[in-house]
């Protein structure tokens, strides 16, 4: 079987997009989204990713976003992939796939069993599902929040659609979440930053490294 792949997301310096890409990352996340402090202009973004080479995705997150965001990042920053990380229904998933004829990837948050029900209304539509943690309540962010979910909720289940599992993953725990959930895709943010927004490089390796090894 491949190995697992993992996606670094929020990226927002070239330096920790190098050392992502050396390390052996799969994908790499832009935040497209103004609240985040990961938060990318449209314009270094597109910087960023000249220094991704051909095979490692380069996805955009944006959440509720309208066509006039999506047009922007689409006409200036060559992404490979859109992920949805707001509350965008099934019917605005398919129709940002038509409109834009990039993968899509459709974040879920799960904070209990009930909440696995939602993630089948996205199969039709999504290429791809993000497996992440409800945000807490009142949180500022839908996400990248570093919060773990109960990993045991998914223990066994498959998917028709490829997936990823993220939420609070570290290098130290991201070995018994693969093994709990078998997910062979993973994607971490606040797991690889030394403060709010702010990646370390060797954090980056040892997570790559953690859940390579897993
Ligand atoms: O990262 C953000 O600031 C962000 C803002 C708005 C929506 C989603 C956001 N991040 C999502 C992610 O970075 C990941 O896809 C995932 O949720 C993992 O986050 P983390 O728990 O921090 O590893």
């Amino acid at each position: 079987m491949d190995g697992i792949r993992v996606k670094i997301c929020g990226l927002t310096r070239p330096e920790h997009v190098r050392a992502a890409v050396a390390a052996g990352a799969g994908y790499l996340g832009f935040v497209f989204f103004p609240k985040s402090p990961r938060n990318l202009r449209i314009d270094a973004a597109a910087a960023l990713a000249l220094d991704v080479p051909p095979g490692v995705a380069k996805v955009a997150l944006v959440v509720d976003a309208d066509d006039a965001l999506l047009d922007e990042i689409t006409a200036h920053v060559p992404v490979d992939m859109l992920q949805l990380h707001g509350a965008e229904s099934p019917a605005r998933v398919a129709e940002i796939r038509a409109r834009y004829g990039l993968p899509v990837m459709k974040a879920v948050g799960i904070g209990e069993a009930a909440d696995l029900d939602k993630l089948d209304a996205y199969m039709p539509v999504a290429d791809q599902i993000l497996v992440d943690a409800k945000p807490p309540k009142g949180a500022d962010l839908p996400g990248g929040m570093g919060v773990p979910f109960d990993w045991r909720l998914i223990a066994g289940r498959h998917w028709g659609k490829p997936w990823m599992l993220a939420g609070g993953l570290t290098a130290q725990n991201v070995g018994l979440a693969v093994k709990l959930t078998g997910a062979r895709q993973v994607d971490v943010s606040s797991g690889v930053e030394c403060a709010p927004g702010e990646k370390d490089e060797g954090m980056i390796r040892d997570f790559i490294a953690a859940a390579q090894g897993s």
